[in-house]
């Protein structure tokens, strides 16, 4: 059976769980920090409890795979237990996995996360364009027909993005605004929302983005452990743009590992989006 388009998925999310997107990051300091060892079985106590006091509470759950990889097999393992359990949870999927590659390669990795029944298969994944916005291609194809979404880089959190991503090409435009660009285009006339996103980070400076016509969802990290805030979203993307999900793992893990103590940390995050 085909799956509802993820556009529409993430607007009804949203609307019923509020804009926060909660990472799973199992850093090896947060294990030390929750007092659990840095290995597979540290990994899968962390992961697990994350998810179990998070998920049902959030529109959207993101897994940073990198910090699973790390462990091996016995890593993706326990990450295929959080994509299970989040979806009993209710929650939709972002696997953080920002693949990026030549067309034919790009074509594996969608098999390996926008396929029905792989062992990894997400509501949505983060893809890097910087092989070029084309080599995508069959990872977008795969999203939109199969009810999946993807996020494309475009101008990222971290302080070092804005050399590459800020620079100025023949078109008189950004590199991340051609991004941006290119997005609109494939989300124009999707309704209410479409299924490919931008990644614009929470930390940017105002007004380097034009996201008027990216009728698309934006994930905004750097909220919270990056130093962003609740106003600066606000000020960033403003009330016009339809879908910010505020990306934060670390300022709302470091309460663990008391489950409830996790869940009043989204709690408080959820309602200052909300406010
Ligand atoms: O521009 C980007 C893109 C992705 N990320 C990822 O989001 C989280 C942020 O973690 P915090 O602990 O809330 O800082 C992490 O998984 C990054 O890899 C990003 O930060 N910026």
């Amino acid at each position: 059976m085909i799956m509802e388009r993820f556009g529409a998925r993430l607007s009804k999310a949203i609307a019923a769980r509020g804009s926060l997107c909660a990472g799973v990051d199992p850093h090896p300091g947060l294990l030390r920090a929750w007092d659990l060892p840095e290995d597979a079985t540290g990994l899968e106590r962390f992961a697990l409890t994350a998810t179990e006091a998070i998920a049902e509470h959030v529109a959207i759950l993101k897994p940073q795979s990198a910090f699973f990889e790390t462990y091996g097999s016995k890593g993706i393992a326990v990450l295929e237990r959080v994509v299970e359990l989040a979806r009993e949870a209710g929650a939709l999927v972002l696997l953080d996995v920002k693949r990026g590659d030549i067309g034919s390669t790009m074509a594996a990795y969608t098999a390996a996360y926008l396929a029905d029944g792989a062992p990894l298969a997400a509501d949505a994944i983060t893809v890097s364009p910087y092989l070029g916005f084309g080599s995508l291609e069959a990872a977008l194809t795969a999203a939109e027909t199969s009810g999946r979404g993807v996020f494309v880089l475009a101008r990222t959190s971290n302080p070092e993005s804005a050399g590459l991503q800020g620079t100025v090409t023949a078109a008189g435009r950004t590199v991340a605004q051609e991004i941006v660009d290119a997005v609109a285009e494939r989300n124009a006339g999707t309704a209410p929302l479409g299924d490919i996103g931008v990644v614009a980070g929470a930390t940017i400076g105002r007004g380097e983005l034009d996201l008027n016509r990216l009728n698309g969802p934006i994930l905004a990290p750097g909220f919270g452990a990056q130093g962003a805030t609740a106003a600066d979203l606000r000020a960033l993307f403003g009330a016009g743009s339809p879908a910010v999900l505020a990306a934060s793992s670390r300022d709302i893990l470091r309460h663990g590992p008391s489950p409830s103590a996790l869940r009043e940390a989204v709690f408080r995050v959820r309602d200052s989006l909300r406010d």
